[in-house]
């Protein structure tokens, strides 16, 4: 028989053991803070003198400690959440720890105290593994796991899986104690930000997130799965396990809206990682925002895969060789362009395999090579070198001579020929012979249309055909930065020792990082801001967000982005609204990389079990209705909650209802609604971090709230439908047009 009044007292003991152990990793790290703000504060003191280079590397460790001082403090909230006991005799290989030493703490970093020793184990270090995957069944050494959870810095709770009851003493026993930290978390408000999981990660999550970097990952898995949390996990995961390789090239990640990245902002930095360049879509392209729309049947040609032949023959037709020869005077000499000439210079252009601009310059090389040789027959003369190049230059500017080698081989920008394909119906129809008069003609646009998102993948594909515009100031600029850039790599590989640190428990800074910061470029500039700026820039890994909304075009872009092929790809299929976008995984990965691999999730965090069942039998019935058969496998919500779902009686009222449960509210409507409903709602725009927003499906994906209001949503597609009914931890009220699949009758209607 228990009793309740022990059980308290080994509770509270229990509980003031904790405590104990997690003042002390506190105050390590305001050990660490301190030392950091003092050393920032030194290295501020010291007066910038002389060279550049001593004025770069004071600014390089200043902001090399800043960046110390802001992880210290993203880590701060729930530092500690878990702690392992090991078996006696249970060694650890990855680290060599042992029983002997204690409990192990897994904490959001890793700290040692001044002694070196470990006091708190980074949750993507092998040793906290187990945290995350001893079962009963595969125990790996662990007797007992321990989830604390605390609020500021105090330990409020504790929750004890046995994994090994055998190896259990009664003093251990006795202490099993907490309320499930899972059911708590997902049991939270929310506040329009997304919090990490790290203190949570489920079994099935982890294996994710620590699987092997290379290849294509696709994680399929339904609403609330935990996909978004999962990929961001991976990035820090991987930005921890690949630091020097990461590091360097940098992690990229494309989201679905502004709105999204802006849901997801806070969590990496609350792992401890900042380097990450995200991006949607719309702005992959430096210097160009998609802010146009289109209608779904021209976003659908234009993602299909035929267009990187399109706009290669584009590009070619640019490269031209006259009918006729040009005839000109350079002097009193008579001299002329001939095509045979045209032709060969051509062929040598291109075989230098370059962009169109790169390898323009190899063709007017060529071509005024060859005019100056005629020249030489024409007078008779056996030039000198230099004479050679006076004919050359004097060939070079004369207008005649520009013009028909710029009508030979056009310089071009990427923006100019994407343009001219989607406004000049003959330079489709020259370029794009196969398709349709049909879909060349809904292609077809005013000059003046804003590009939109379905544009990207032909500007990027145009973009990496041509090459950059032609600026020779630029080309020298580069040159000579690649070799300052040399420089600093090995100024900071040399120096650095001496500034580490050490025992910080943080990862040490590598020398590219403190190099990269160095850069004649911008003191200041991270990798991840030199990538973002850099159009051509191949990155370590790429985690793509909403994968299935992507066209076979989009991920040609994004293939580019990362050669090595690193790439993690989360989605839905049962919640694709493009129509551009994948039905099935094999479709759009088997013709890009044959050795993608697929994992799926299947527990869905957020909605009740309700709200859920239901929202399946509606995007069941619209499928079939539209015969359409994606792979969607069957999902488990973790949790139910009373009364979630309900019919509403009209807008105010659903609302009110919804604002009174606390926390966030949206309002999800058929697109062409969300402006009415914005104004009679006073809900303006898209702020996540408001009480109320009102939103349409598209804006809605990757988001949740604590109770959703969702409009006719009869008048969706199945995606959207989908989304629109599984973005609430706590309530659902249906107003307006109800779906088809959707059993009414037991549903409490207000
Ligand atoms: N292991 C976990 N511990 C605590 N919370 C979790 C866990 N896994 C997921 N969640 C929570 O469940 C919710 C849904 O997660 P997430 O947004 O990552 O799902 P998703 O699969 O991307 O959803 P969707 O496809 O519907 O946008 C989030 O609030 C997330 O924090």
């Amino acid at each position: 028989m228990t009793d309740p009044e022990h059980d308290d007292t080994a509770l509270g003991a229990q509980l003031a053991l904790e405590q104990g152990v997690v003042d002390e990793v506190y105050g390590r790290l305001d050990d660490l803070r301190g030392q950091a703000a003092s050393s920032l504060a030194q290295v501020r003191a010291t007066r910038a003198e002389g060279t550049h280079q001593a004025r770069s590397e004071r600014d390089s460790f200043a902001a090399m400690y800043a960046d110390r001082l802001a992880t210290y403090d993203a880590v701060e909230h729930k530092l500690v959440f878990g702690r392992l006991d090991l078996a006696p005799g249970s060694t650890d290989a990855a680290d060599g720890d042992d029983a002997s030493r204690g409990p192990r703490y897994v904490g959001r970093v890793g700290l040692s105290d001044t002694e070196h020793t470990p006091i708190l184990t980074d949750w993507r270090a092998p040793a906290a593994r187990p945290f995350y995957q001893a079962t009963a069944a595969h125990p790996a050494g662990v007797v007992r796991r321990r989830h604390l959870t605390t609020r500021d810095r105090r330990v409020v709770g504790i929750e004890d899986d046995v994994l090994d009851a055998e190896a259990l003493d009664p003093e251990h026993r006795s202490s099993l104690a907490g309320e499930g930290a899972l059911m708590a978390a997902l049991g939270e408000h929310r506040t329009g930000r997304m919090q990490d999981i790290v203190a949570t990660i489920q079994a099935e999550q982890d294996e994710i997130i620590r699987s092997d970097v290379e290849g294509v990952l696709v994680v399929q898995g339904g609403p609330g799965t935990g996909k978004t949390a999962v990929a961001l996990h991976r990035a820090a995961y991987l930005l921890y396990a690949h630091r020097e390789r990461m590091s360097r090239s940098g992690v990229l990640l494309v989201g679905p809206s502004d709105a999204f990245l802006r849901y997801i902002e806070k969590v990496l930095p609350a792992l401890g990682e900042t380097g990450v360049v995200s991006t949607t879509m719309s702005t992959l392209l430096p210097g160009i925002t998609a802010t146009g729309t289109e209608s779904d049947a021209v976003a659908r040609i234009k993602g299909r895969r035929g267009w990187g032949a399109i706009i290669a023959r584009a590009v070619a037709a640019r490269q031209r060789v006259p009918a006729e020869p040009v005839r000109f005077r350079l002097g009193s000499v008579d001299l002329e362009i001939r095509p045979d000439d045209v032709a060969a210079a051509r062929t040598r252009a291109r075989r230098a395999h370059q962009s169109h601009n790169a390898a323009r310059v190899v063709f007017v090389r060529t071509m005024l090579q060859t005019l100056a040789k005629q020249y030489a027959q024409e007078t008779g003369a056996d030039l000198a070198a230099e004479d050679v190049a006076e004919v050359v230059e004097d060939l070079r500017s004369h207008r005649d001579v520009r013009v028909a080698l710029n009508l030979a081989w056009f310089p071009l920008s990427a923006q100019g020929l994407v343009r001219d394909l989607l406004t000049k119906p003959h330079r489709l129809a020259e370029a794009a012979p196969g398709m349709s008069a049909r879909d060349r003609h809904l292609l077809q646009r005013d000059a003046d249309h804003p590009w939109t998102v379905a544009d990207v993948p032909l500007l990027d594909e145009a973009w990496e055909l041509i090459g950059d515009p032609i600026d020779p100031e630029r080309q020298a600029a580069e040159v000579a930065a690649a070799q300052q850039a040399r420089e600093e790599l090995e100024y900071a590989r040399s120096t650095l020792a001496s500034y580490q640190p050490g025992g910080s428990g943080l990862p040490e800074v590598t020398a590219e990082q403190l190099a990269s910061r160095m850069a004649e470029s911008g003191p200041l500039m991270t990798t991840a801001e030199r990538a973002a700026a850099d159009r051509s820039w191949t990155y370590g890994h790429v985690v793509v967000d909403e994968a299935q909304e992507l066209s076979p075009m989009a991920w040609r872009s994004l293939l580019r982005r990362c050669p090595s092929r690193s790439f993690t790809v989360v989605g839905d299929t049962g919640q694709t609204s493009s129509g551009a976008g994948a039905r099935r995984w094999a479709d759009v990965f088997d013709d890009l990389d044959r050795s993608w691999r697929l994992a799926q999730l299947t527990i869905n965090y957020r909605t009740p079990r309700t709200v859920m069942d239901a929202a399946t039998d509606v995007l069941h019935e619209s499928l079939r209705r539209e015969g359409l058969h994606p792979d969607v496998a069957p999902v488990t919500s973790a949790r139910d909650v009373p009364g979630s779902l309900r019919i509403g009686r009209d807008l105010p009222s659903a609302v009110r209802e919804s604002l009174e449960l606390g926390g966030t509210t949206c309002v999800i409507a058929p697109i062409d609604q969300v402006d009415r409903l914005r104004a009679e709602l006073d809900a303006p725009g898209v702020d996540l971090t408001r009480q109320l927003v009102v939103l349409d499906p598209v804006e809605a994906k990757g988001l949740e709230f604590d109770a959703v209001v969702a409009i006719d949503v009869a008048h969706l597609g199945p995606g959207d439908a989908y989304v629109a009914m599984t973005r609430t931890t706590r309530r659902l009220t249906l107003l307006g047009a109800l779906p088809d699949g959707l059993d009414v009758r037991d549903l409490p209607h207000d």
